[in-house]
């Protein structure tokens, strides 16, 4: 098997576009799931490896990145998809949530980069070029989020995580990130939220997984890039 691209949280939407992209273009794809979305039973039909991962422990993510090491010896990128949207509204105990935002978006993409470099480092020694790692961050990094606080805080720790990284890999690897604000709604988002949300881009739309899957596309044929952080916000800086 060529060395696979590994996307985590991949059982749906924006996770599972993605696999699907690489699946389509012939290349290996291992993804992560926590939950068994029928999506998951088709795209291991299709090939992949579909490991199973819950990353809410320090255990799940140690067994996790054992299960990965018992299928591949190297790894052509890690984009690091999984993620919570939560918030305080939802959570009375904020010491629980700020523990579960920084451990899924921060402590897990930081153990897998440290505990699986050997397999993005034989994928570079065999091909002669840079593997990949791509942290899926969020708008909100630049700004904050008064609503999604430890979210956005657990984000910028991933961004700054991204950065550091980069330095401590190069050249063998690359670290990027990819900061979204609107790709998709949820299907529980109502029209007030929705018209709400439009009009906080230039561009006004809900643009869909294509605009990441065009961006990791990017990141993954540099060979330069690196220590970046590519946003993806339809103008909303300027808004
Ligand atoms: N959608 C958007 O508009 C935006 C997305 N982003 C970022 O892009 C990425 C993809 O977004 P999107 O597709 O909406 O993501 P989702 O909210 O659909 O989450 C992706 C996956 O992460 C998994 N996950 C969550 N918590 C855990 C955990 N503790 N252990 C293992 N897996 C877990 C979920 O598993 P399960 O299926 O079991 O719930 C889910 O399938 C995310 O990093 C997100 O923050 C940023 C800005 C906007
Ligand atoms: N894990 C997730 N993170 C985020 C989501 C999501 O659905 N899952 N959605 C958003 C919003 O689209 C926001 O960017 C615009 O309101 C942010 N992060």
């Amino acid at each position: 098997m060529t060395s696979p691209i590994l996307i985590t949280g991949a059982g749906q939407r924006i996770g599972l576009a993605l696999a699907q992209h690489y699946i389509a273009q012939g290349q290996a794809v291992i993804i992560t799931y926590r939950t068994r979305h029928n999506a998951v039973d088709k795209l291991e039909q299709l090939g992949a490896v579909c490991i199973y991962a819950d990353f809410s422990t320090d255990d799940g993510i140690s067994a996790f990145i054992n299960t990965l090491k018992e299928h591949t010896k190297s790894l052509r990128a890690v984009v690091h998809n999984a993620s919570s949207w939560d918030c305080e509204a939802n959570n009375p105990d904020f010491a629980v949530l700020f523990d579960n935002m920084m451990r899924i978006h921060a402590k897990t993409p930081y153990l897998i980069n440290l505990m699986c470099a050997e397999l993005l480092i034989n994928y570079q020694q065999s091909e002669k070029v840079p593997a990949d790692i791509i942290h899926l961050t969020d708008y909100v990094v630049e700004t904050g989020s008064p609503k999604h606080l430890a979210y956005a805080a657990s984000k910028a720790a991933l961004d700054n995580l991204t950065k550091s990284f980069s330095a401590k890999y190069a050249p063998n690897i690359k670290v990027n990130s990819v900061a979204p604000s609107l790709i998709i709604f949820n299907e529980h988002d109502d029209e007030q939220y929705r018209a709400k949300t439009l009009k906080k881009s230039l561009m006004g739309i809900e643009p869909g997984c294509q605009e990441i899957i065009n961006s990791i596309d990017l990141l993954l044929q540099s060979h330069y890039i690196t220590g970046r952080s590519l946003p993806v916000d339809g103008g909303r800086h300027l808004k």
